[in-house]
């Protein structure tokens, strides 16, 4: 169990993460998500005892990482930027940190067989693929074959076999009774993969619930539309805190307008429309109606075209 209370982080002026609370429950996959610079990495780090907190604390299984003796066995982290001798194979990698740990070179082969790293075991570590480093990463993250499983955007650069495998992975560690939290962009993987969400937003938690709650919590009416003028159609619904995106050409998703009230302004203006579908709200849509007032960094072009929209364009 990861635990952090008031957990706070400064740089500088910059509050990076501000008194978040929260515990990372065992036997479950957490997910931690949030716009770019919300804070999530900083947690991360501030949990491995990679940064010190300013001010409050974070444990994990009751004791700071660096007071734990074997810390690679007990907490597995995946983390941006690791610092990986790229002159040395990625056998000779995980060998030399597994001996700091006294870890068997079994383990080592067995985690190199488990991320699929086989072919490639000893190959210079410098030459590797974006997906392949993120693959040695995850085998450093499960070498100590850890209770807690710590991954910063374990899906980075992954081919699409590597993303379904990751989300194999979480669901089984979770299934053995670890503690699993990772971070991610990908809100559709993240639908698939995750038990529990924690959501931050400029330093500070904006949700934390199961799943199904984050998604039936925003409750607000969901639907998808068809229709030839998809642009005017658009801009008929724009207002303030509903959501318009573009799906296709001829399809609008709309979140925040129930059915009547789509069709009255498309008659009100005039469009036809020949698809109205009430639709159950996905992941993403909460998301983006969670966060929407915790976004610091904007696309100038959505915010022009589409304000107060997600304002996906064809
Ligand atoms: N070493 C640092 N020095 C100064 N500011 C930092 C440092 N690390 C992070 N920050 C700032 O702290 C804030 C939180 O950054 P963090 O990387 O934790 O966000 P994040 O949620 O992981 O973002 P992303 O999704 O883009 O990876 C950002 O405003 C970032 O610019």
């Amino acid at each position: 169990m990861i635990t952090a209370e008031a957990l706070t982080k400064n740089y500088g002026v910059k509050r990076a993460v501000d008194s978040v609370s929260f515990t990372v429950q065992p036997g479950k996959v957490t997910g931690f998500l949030g716009p770019n610079g919300a804070g999530k990495s900083t947690t991360m780090r501030m949990i491995v005892g990679l940064d010190r907190p300013s001010t409050g604390t974070v444990t994990v299984n009751g004791r700071k990482y660096g007071e734990h003796a074997a810390p690679l066995r007990e907490v597995g982290a995946l983390l941006e930027a690791k610092s990986v001798h790229k002159s040395r194979s990625a056998r000779t990698h995980l060998r030399s940190l597994a001996a700091t740990h006294s870890i068997p070179n079994a383990r080592v082969d067995e985690v190199i067989e488990l991320t699929g790293l086989s072919a490639v075991a000893t190959k210079k570590v410098g030459g590797f693929s974006l997906g392949m480093g993120q693959r040695l990463g995850i085998a450093v993250a499960l070498l100590g074959d850890p209770q807690t499983l710590i991954l910063d955007e374990p899906v980075n650069g992954l081919d699409p076999e590597g993303v379904q495998w990751v989300r194999h992975l979480a669901r089984q560690q979770a299934a053995q009774g670890k503690t699993v939290f990772i971070s991610s962009h990908l809100m559709s993987e993240m639908a698939l993969t995750a038990d529990h969400l924690i959501i931050i937003g400029r330093g500070r938690i904006i949700a934390d619930a199961p799943i199904e709650q984050v998604i039936s919590g925003q409750n607000l009416p969901t639907a998808r539309v068809k229709t030839d003028d998809a642009d005017a159609l658009m801009n008929a619904l724009l207002g303030e805190n509903i959501q318009v995106t573009r799906l296709d050409a001829e399809t609008i998703s709309v979140v925040g307008l129930d059915g009547r009230t789509i069709a009255q302004r498309a008659l009100d203006h005039n469009i036809l429309l020949h698809e109205l579908t009430p639709q159950q709200q996905s992941l993403e849509e909460a998301y983006m109606a969670l966060t929407q007032n915790d976004v610091e960094y904007h696309s100038s072009l959505g915010q022009q075209a589409f304000a107060g929209t997600n304002g996906k364009q064809a």
